[in-house]
C-alpha cells in the first residue's frame, strides 16, 4: 500500500514513529519542534495583526513546547504575548527547552483564570497527538471558556480535545478558526467533527522525509486525483462505446422508475460505452416515455434478469436504487454476483441482506473477485453489520468501513459529509469535497451509476468507487447551491475535463 500514491494521512501512532525515525537518522526533537513552532508563529502572523494581542496556552507535553516556541518568536519580534500553562511546567525534554528558552526571552506568564476573551488570538497547544482520555477537570473547563469567549483559535497540531485519529471529540474540543498541523494531515482533520473543529489545516514541513511518511504509513489517504489518476480511463480512439463497457441497471416497480435512470445517465456521462434499463413491462413503459440513449430490456423477476446476465457484454451491474427490499433483489444480486460481473449494490440491494452480512459474504465469494461495490448509508449500514463484533464497535469511521469490506469482499463507500471508501486489503480514501448541498434526493442514485460507469470501463473497484465519490463532490461543487439530482450528471463533462487536463500535464510531467 505504501507504493499507492496519494496523500497518506497519518495516525498519531504512526505520526509517533515518523518522529521516532527521523530523530533516530539524527535530527534532534528540538529541532523538529523548533520547525513546528516556526510553522505555528508564521500563522500567527498571519491571523494577528500587528498589535494584537496573544495568548499561547501550553499544556505539559510537545504539543505545548509547540507553544513555547511559537510564544518565543512572536515574541522576539516584538508581538504582544502571553503565555498560560494551566497544568503546569514541561514534562517533556523537547518541551522543557523550549520553555526555558521562552522564559529567558522573559515572557509573561498569565493564571490559569486570565480572561480568555481579552485577547485577539488564542493558541491552542494545550494537547494534540498524545491526547489519550477525555478531558477533564481544569482542561475541560478552560476548552469550554475558550469556545464561549468566541475569540479566534490557533490550534497546534489538532484542537485540544479531538481525537486525531477518529475526529471525535473526547468529551469537549476547543473549536478552532485553523489549525497546523505537521509532516501530514490526520484522519480526524477529515473525519467529522474533526473537519469542523479544526478549521482551515495547514500542513507544515519539518523535515520529516516523504519516504518516512510512506512507510510508517497505514493505507489510509485523502480522496484526490492523485489516488486513482493512474487507473481512470481516458477516452481514446480505438476505445469504441464497445469497448467501454455495457451497464445493466435493475430498474424498480412503475411508480419507482426515476432512481434507476438517474444511476443509468450517470453511467453514460462518465463514459460507460453503453447503458440498459432492465424492468417490468409497465415499468418498461414509465421509461420509454422518458429515455434516448439508454436502452430498455423487459425483465419481470430475478429469473429473467438472470437470463439477461447470460449476454456477457453487461460488463456492470447496478442494483438498488428503489429496487424494493425483499428476496427478488437479494436473487438478482446473487445472479449478477455469480455470474462475476462486477456489481454496485445501493440503497435497497443492501438493505435486502440486512443482518444477512455472512450470507452477503458468501455470494460474493462466488463472484471470484470481480469488483463489488456498496454504498451503504450510515443506516444502511448499521442494518447490515449492526450485530457484527469488530465492525460497529470499532473507533473511527474508515476502521468499520475497513472491517466491514474484510467481512464481506467488497469495496465499501460509507457515505456522508465525510464519505470513506474503504478496501478488503485495509487501504481507505476519505473524502472531503462533498459540499452540504449534495444531500439532496436521488444523489445516491447519481453516485451508483457513477461507480457502475468506472467498473464498466475497466477500474478497479477501490479506484472506481473513490473517483466516482470525488467526481460526486467535484460535479455539487460546480453547480452550487439549488442542486437537484438531475443537475448532477449534467456537470460530469466539466469534471472530466479537468481530470483529464490534470491527467495529461501530470503524463507530460512524467
Ligand atoms: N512529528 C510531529 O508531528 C511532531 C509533533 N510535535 C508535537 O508533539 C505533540 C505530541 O506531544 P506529546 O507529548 O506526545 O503529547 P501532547 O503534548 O499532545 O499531550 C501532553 C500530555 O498530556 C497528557 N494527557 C493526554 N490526554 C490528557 C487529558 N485528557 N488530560 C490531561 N492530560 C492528558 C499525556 O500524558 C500527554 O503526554 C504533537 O501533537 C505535536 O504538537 C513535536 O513538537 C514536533 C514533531
Ligand atoms: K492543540
Amino acid at each position: 500500500m505504501a507504493s499507492q500514491s496519494g496523500e497518506h494521512l497519518l495516525r498519531a501512532a504512526q505520526m509517533a514513529e515518523a518522529d521516532r525515525i527521523t530523530i533516530a537518522s539524527g535530527v534532534p526533537g528540538h529541532e523538529l519542534m523548533a520547525r513546528a513552532g516556526s510553522g505555528v508563529a508564521a500563522a500567527a502572523r498571519r491571523m494577528a495583526a500587528p498589535g494584537a494581542r496573544i495568548l499561547v496556552i501550553c499544556g505539559t507535553g510537545n504539543n505545548g513546547g509547540d507553544g513555547y516556541v511559537a510564544a518565543r518568536l512572536l515574541q522576539a519580534e516584538g508581538r504582544d504575548v502571553a503565555v498560560m500553562a494551566p497544568l503546569g511546567p514541561a514534562t517533556t525534554a523537547d518541551a522543557g527547552r523550549a520553555a526555558a528558552d521562552w522564559a529567558h526571552g522573559r515572557g509573561a506568564a498569565v493564571a490559569i483564570d486570565a480572561d480568555v476573551a481579552g485577547y485577539d488570538l488564542v493558541i491552542d497547544a494545550l494537547f494534540g497527538a498524545g491526547l489519550n482520555r477525555p478531558l477533564d477537570g481544569a482542561a475541560l473547563d478552560l476548552a469550554r471558556r475558550l469556545n464561549a469567549s468566541g475569540r479566534p483559535v490557533l490550534a497546534v497540531d489538532v484542537p485540544s480535545g479531538l481525537n486525531a485519529d477518529s475526529g471525535q471529540a473526547m468529551a469537549a474540543s476547543v473549536r478552532a478558526a485553523a489549525t497546523v498541523t505537521f509532516a501530514a494531515r490526520k484522519p480526524g482533520q477529515l473525519l467529522l467533527p474533526g473537519r469542523l473543529l479544526c478549521g482551515d489545516v495547514t500542513c507544515v514541513d519539518i523535515g520529516i522525509a516523504p519516504e518516512t511518511i510512506a512507510r510508517v504509513a497505514g493505507g489510509i489517504f485523502r480522496n484526490s486525483p492523485d489516488l486513482w489518476q493512474a487507473s481512470f480511463p481516458a477516452p481514446s480512439l480505438e476505445a469504441h462505446k464497445y469497448r467501454r463497457g455495457h451497464v445493466l441497471c435493475g430498474s424498480g416497480g412503475p411508480l419507482s422508475t426515476g432512481a434507476i435512470r438517474l444511476a443509468a445517465r450517470s453511467a453514460l456521462r462518465v463514459g460507460a460505452g453503453l447503458a440498459t434499463v432492465a424492468a417490468g413491462l409497465d415499468a418498461c413503459r414509465a421509461h420509454a416515455a422518458h429515455l434516448t440513449a439508454i436502452m430498455i430490456r423487459e425483465a419481470e423477476g430475478a429469473g429473467d434478469f438472470a437470463r439477461l446476465l447470460d449476454d456477457a457484454r453487461f460488463n456492470a451491474v447496478i442494483l438498488g436504487p428503489a429496487g424494493g427490499v425483499g428476496p427478488e433483489l437479494a436473487a438478482r444480486v446473487e445472479a449478477a454476483a455469480r455470474r462475476g460481473r462486477a456489481l454496485v449494490m445501493d440503497a435497497d440491494a443492501i438493505s435486502s441482506f440486512a443482518g444477512a452480512p455472512e450470507r452477503l459474504a458468501a455470494v460474493i465469494a462466488a463472484g471470484e473477485g470481480a469488483p463489488v461495490v456498496m454504498t451503504p448509508h450510515d443506516g444502511e449500514f448499521a442494518r447490515l453489520f449492526g450485530d457484527v463484533a469488530g465492525v460497529m464497535d470499532v473507533g473511527a469511521k474508515y476502521e468499520r468501513a475497513v472491517a466491514a469490506a474484510r467481512m464481506t469482499g467488497a469495496i465499501v463507500v460509507l457515505k456522508g459529509a465525510d464519505t470513506v471508501i474503504a478496501a478488503p486489503d485495509g487501504r481507505a480514501a476519505i473524502n472531503d469535497n462533498a459540499p452540504p448541498w449534495l444531500g439532496t434526493a436521488g444523489s445516491g442514485d447519481v453516485l451508483s451509476g457513477l461507480v457502475g460507469g468506472l467498473l464498466a470501463q475497466g477500474m478497479p473497484g477501490f479506484e472506481a468507487a473513490a473517483a466516482a465519490v470525488w467526481i460526486h463532490g467535484a460535479a455539487a461543487q460546480a453547480f452550487g447551491p439549488g442542486l437537484i439530482s438531475e443537475d448532477l450528471p449534467e456537470q460530469v463533462p466539466a469534471v472530466l475535463r479537468r481530470l483529464l487536463r490534470q491527467g495529461a500535464q501530470a503524463g507530460a510531467a512524467r
